[in-house]
């Protein structure tokens, strides 16, 4: 089975057009607004719009209200919700819609392979679980985490499909897939000039390098 690629951070909509060009199945919108990879709920409709069927829109958010998540749901319309911070799973699960947990693997009590697949059974309503880095900010650091700490994880019957993320660029990802065989992998950093700003050959070379690994 072909590996599947999320190119997330996108805010213009050019980058939105090269991500769809170069085969990328799916885009995150971060509505985290400390993030330098923000976007507006206006915005990101334009953005939205760019981005034709057999595409997901998957729009990120951490420890945000119920309201904004609402707002997004309503204006935006995703196909599927992305948490990134704190979430319990009654709070993931509360929209009645598809989410996909992101688990910040080397976080205290998230440090050991036992306790990262116990943190992610937690999840099992998920419609997939994302593994990022642990860093002083929530997410799109740019840095990979001990593959290692997955190992249970991918080793167990109960997992949700595995999207892993965390520094991955066209030099790290065939290995990362070599040793995780994830479902999906999910790039910002590792295809950017600068926060938010993504560059097109960037995009096609990891596009070309996840192929490659298949
Ligand atoms: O991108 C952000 O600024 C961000 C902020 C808060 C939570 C999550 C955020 N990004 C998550 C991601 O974009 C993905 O997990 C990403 O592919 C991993 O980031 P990177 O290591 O930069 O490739």
């Amino acid at each position: 089975m072909r590996t599947r690629v999320k190119i997330c951070g996108l805010t213009r909509a050019e980058d939105v057009n090269a991500a769809v060009a170069a085969g990328a199945d799916a885009v995150g919108l971060v509505f985290y607004p400390p993030s330098s990879r923000y976007v507006s709920p206006e915005n990101a409709c334009g953005l939205r719009n760019l981005v034709p069927a057999m595409v997901s829109v998957v729009a990120l958010f951490v420890n945000a209200s119920n309201e904004d998540v609402q707002q997004v749901i309503d204006q935006v319309q995703p196909d599927i919700l992305q948490f990134h911070g704190d979430e319990s799973p009654d709070e993931c699960e509360q929209y009645g819609r598809r989410y996909m947990k992101a688990f910040r693997v080397g976080a205290p009590g998230l440090d050991t392979p036992q306790a990262v697949l116990e943190t992610c059974r937690r999840y099992r309503s998920a419609s997939a679980w994302l593994f990022d880095s642990y860093s002083a900010g929530y997410g799109g650091s740019g840095k990979q985490f001990d593959l290692g700490l997955l190992e249970m994880v991918i080793a167990t019957p109960e997992s949700r499909p595995v999207v892993l993320a965390g520094g991955l660029n066209v030099e790290t990802v065939g290995a990362a897939i070599a040793q995780v065989a994830p479902f999906a992998v999910d790039v910002s950093s590792g295809v950017e000039i600068s926060g938010g700003v993504k560059c097109a050959g960037k995009i096609r070379a990891f596009m070309q390098a996840v192929a490659l690994s298949r």
